[in-house]
């Protein structure tokens, strides 16, 4: 653990479930901003196992396009110490931006959070609450990382815990049974991928009429889904409809890995994660290997993965 006289706090930045952020300073550090969740006091003991969970769980991930995890420290209240995102989350940004934002930009994004997902199911771990407040923007909105880990999970242990957003969460989740694989992030990812290209939240007429979250879980098992023509997508957007219409899929087995969502996608991230985003031969290149994909996706007209 680190010393809680390192770091100085500074402003609240949002709360959770389990906890408030507020920006730091790394004192000792050449004064790095860092981002320090801190576990609310008065807060159950479930919640101290959630962060200590997530404490074991971070100090395993290391990954570009994983919010780097830099330690904790016990004051009252455990505290977790992240990088800091003076960009904020993907959720709010899109929000800000309604309508600006460009569809390679987009699918960019979608690209290293699957990027990032692959990673987390290559250690045999389960985010299981993946949604755009948990996807967090860096270096002036180009670098996209996953963050909150309270729900990350080893696959090795049976998962049975009600645990994620209602809207995101795939149905085997909060069925009778309730077991789960990976394959409840990649239901998770398809909605992601939907809502960052509708510009909409999943199922907010729902949310608007004011429908008990359960009620609205329940109509998700029931086969209920965000309407695909929604996705405001460019050429080929027949077949990456097919792709998210996949992903949220009510057989989990029948849903694309995260491997596979890559290679579909075309992109090697770390050949093509671009140094400088307004370059267009590298936007264009992304675009062309992705039609690409598609097209020879289509000619050989396979959607399996
Ligand atoms: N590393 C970070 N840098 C900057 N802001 C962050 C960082 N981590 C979290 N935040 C912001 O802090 C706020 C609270 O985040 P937190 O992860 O605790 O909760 P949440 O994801 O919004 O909700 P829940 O945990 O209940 O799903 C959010 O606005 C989030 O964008």
């Amino acid at each position: 653990m680190n010393n809680s006289r390192d770091f100085k706090l500074r402003e609240r930045i949002g709360s959770g479930s389990y906890g408030v952020v507020y920006k730091g300073i790394w004192i000792t550090n050449k004064s790095v901003k860092v981002a320090v969740k801190c576990l609310e006091k008065g807060n159950n003991k479930d919640s101290e196992t959630n962060i200590l969970r997530e404490i074991r769980n971070l100090q395993e991930l290391k990954h570009e396009n994983i919010v780097t995890f830099h330690g904790s420290y016990r004051q009252k209240n455990i505290c977790l110490i992240f990088e800091y995102s003076d960009c904020g989350s993907l959720y709010d940004y899109l929000q800000k931006k309604i309508g600006k934002v460009s569809n390679i930009e987009k699918l960019h994004w979608m690209l290293q959070c699957a990027n990032g997902m692959e990673y987390l199911h290559s250690k045999k771990t389960i985010h299981r609450d993946l949604k755009t407040q948990n996807l967090l923007l860096f270096n002036n909105y180009r670098t996209l990382k996953i963050c909150d880990f309270g729900t990350v999970k080893q696959y090795a242990t049976e998962n049975t815990e009600l645990i994620g957003t209602i809207g995101y969460m795939a149905p085997e989740v909060c069925t009778a049974d309730g077991k789960y694989t990976e394959k409840c992030d990649v239901f998770s990812y398809g909605i992601t991928f939907w809502e960052v290209f509708a510009e909409k939240k999943p199922f907010n007429d729902l949310q608007k009429k004011n429908m008990h979250p359960l009620a609205i879980q329940n109509k998700i098992i029931n086969g209920a889904r965000p309407n695909i023509n929604d996705m405001q997508i460019c050429k080929d957007s027949n077949l990456i409809k097919a792709i998210i219409e996949k992903c949220w899929g009510r057989d989990p087995e029948s849903r694309p890995t995260m491997k596979g969502l890559i290679a579909f996608l075309g992109i090697d991230l770390r050949l093509y994660t671009p140094i400088n985003f307004e370059d267009i031969e590298i936007t264009e290149c992304v675009c062309l290997r992705m039609v690409d994909m598609a097209s020879a996706v289509k000619q050989i007209g396979e959607l399996d993965f």
